[in-house]
């Protein structure tokens, strides 16, 4: 599992590490990650132009000490000085290595720009002259090496308030920042290098973790000898309408590959008959009623995707969620909600798996001030609801009061295409009818949907349909990595 921390989290662990170590030890160690990473990206140090961003505090002291390594395998070091205030010994060092201090023309030369503008102790967007000299840097075409943190990400929530540097790679110091993880910080970190200062022991709860196949592989259960249909779990599925008839069948597909013993649909008329043309496995009833009734025990209810919005939906939310097993709740389900908020006050688990548009009526908050911050905004929604959240987006995250959030990073930009968002309902559902929590069921159901899309993907346009079928391969993967 990948843990993340905030920046206070950071600090404070630094501050206890090192007051156990010689001054300037935890410098040293990531200074020398950092020009290990640089040597790398530049394959021949000898000859490279090298441009450093520094700022005033220790961002800039590793940036410089990393330089002055750089310096001394032969590479032409050059130190723009952005604060006013320099790191003094790191300076030193640069100089005495045959390193230089020069102005901001120097950027377009760089074989390699090493940002070491802000890392932790920033606060609020970047001021000048650095946010000058962040774009600077992303349109000199060199590569550009972010020191802990690309300058202009908040560290802690991922947001980027303004200029931010855009990084092929983040050396991040000790730790993951949970800005690192989450967009839209993500998108500017590029690849993540953790290097390791000895933090470790001192490092409290993480506040945000990623979930790697191996945990994924060790949360989603596998039948045993004494399985049977029942004991596997089964999942209903209340979705579709006679507008909406795609939906049922996407949710069905993802429900049917996700592992529960097996799925029940309930809905009308025209969902029913293509639920029944497409999935013969399903076990589908028709309602003359807006009742579940007759639909026969579950163990876990999926409710909204293509359900429609009018008298009978809401009458059917309402049954279905006066059940005594878990719901996740999706797409209309999520405006019926919306509009009956006392309709989520049950003792029974519910998941709610809403896009930032979906969560804005649900929170009363505004779509782009989502986006900007998903994770809290998430967060937030679980507290004030009393329920797990899914929020989908580029990076998904899950939310759950108590648990550290979880970051899902194993998804595709293609699976941005309609109907994907019903077959991870139908999976994170069928997960959730095998006995897993909503927190469990929803941030595997969003690992394994990612992986699905990659291999349906392959690098080329994918459809819903495409991404259930892809499933079993998922599951494959990450529990028989490698065969
Ligand atoms: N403390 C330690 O032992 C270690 C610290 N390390 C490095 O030190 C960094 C933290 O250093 P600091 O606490 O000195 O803080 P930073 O270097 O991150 O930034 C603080 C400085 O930036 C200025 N600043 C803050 N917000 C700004 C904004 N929006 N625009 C422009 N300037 C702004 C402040 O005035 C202050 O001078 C880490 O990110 C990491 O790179 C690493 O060397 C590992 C060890
Ligand atoms: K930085």
């Amino acid at each position: 599992m990948r843990t993340a921390y905030t920046a206070d989290q950071i600090r404070a662990a630094e501050q206890a590490l090192m007051a156990r170590l010689p001054e300037g030890t935890l410098m040293q160690r990531a200074a020398a990650g950092l020009a290990a990473v640089c040597a790398d990206l530049l394959g021949r140090v000898y000859g490279s132009r090298v441009v450093l961003l520094v700022g005033s505090g220790d961002n800039g002291g590793d940036a410089l000490y990393a330089g002055e390594r750089l310096a001394r395998r032969g590479a032409r070091v050059e130190a723009v000085l952005a604060g006013s205030r320099t790191h003094e010994a790191g300076l030193r060092a640069l100089l005495d290595a045959g390193g230089r201090v020069a102005e901001a023309t120097a950027i377009g030369q760089a074989d390699l720009i090493m940002d070491g503008l802000v890392g932790i102790g920033a606060s609020g967007a970047l001021r000048e002259p650095y946010a000058r000299l962040a774009a600077e840097a992303n349109a000199a075409g060199a590569a550009v090496v972010a020191v802990d943190l690309p300058s202009g990400v908040d560290a802690s929530s991922g947001r980027v308030a303004g200029a931010a540097v855009r990084a092929r790679v983040t050396v991040t110091m000790g730790a993951y920042k949970t800005g690192l993880l989450v967009d839209p910080g993500a998108a500017f970190a590029g690849d993540v290098e953790l290097i390791d200062i000895g933090l470790g022991e001192h490092l409290p709860d993480p506040d945000a973790t990623a979930l790697t196949g191996r945990d994924v592989a060790g949360l989603i259960p596998r039948p045993g000898d004494e399985s049977d249909k029942y004991r596997r779990g089964v999942l209903g599925v209340a979705a579709g309408s006679d507008l909406f008839t795609g939906a049922a069948v996407l949710a069905v597909g993802g429900a049917l590959r996700g592992g529960s013993g097996m799925v029940r649909y309930a809905g009308r008329e025209a969902p029913v008959a293509q639920v029944r043309s497409h999935w013969p496995e399903a076990v589908v009833t028709l309602l003359d009623a807006p009742s579940i009734e007759h639909v026969g025990r579950v163990q876990a209810w999926v409710l909204g995707p293509g359900l429609g919005t009018d008298t009978w939906a809401h009458e059917l939310a309402v049954k279905v969620l006066a059940s005594d097993v878990p719901v996740l709740v999706d797409a209309d389900g999520l405006t019926l909600v919306a509009r009956d908020k006392a309709l989520l006050r049950r003792t029974a688990p519910v998941l709610i798996t809403p896009h930032a548009g979906e969560l804005s009526r649900l929170i009363g908050a505004d779509r782009a001030g989502i986006e900007a911050a998903r994770l809290e905004h998430a967060r937030r929604a679980a507290a004030e609801l009393g329920v797990t959240v899914l929020l989908k987006g580029s990076t998904t995250v899950v939310a759950e009061e108590g648990r550290p959030a979880r970051v899902n990073v194993s998804g595709t930009p293609w699976l941005s295409t309609g109907g994907t968002g019903d077959v991870l309902s139908g999976l994170a559902g069928a997960l959730l009818a095998q006995g897993l929590s909503c927190y469990d069921a929803a941030s595997c159901g969003a690992y394994l949907h990612g992986v699905a899309g990659r291999l349906a993907a392959d690098g080329a346009p994918l459809t819903a349909a495409d991404v259930a079928t892809a499933i079993p391969g998922a599951i494959r993967a990450v529990t028989s990595p490698g065969s």
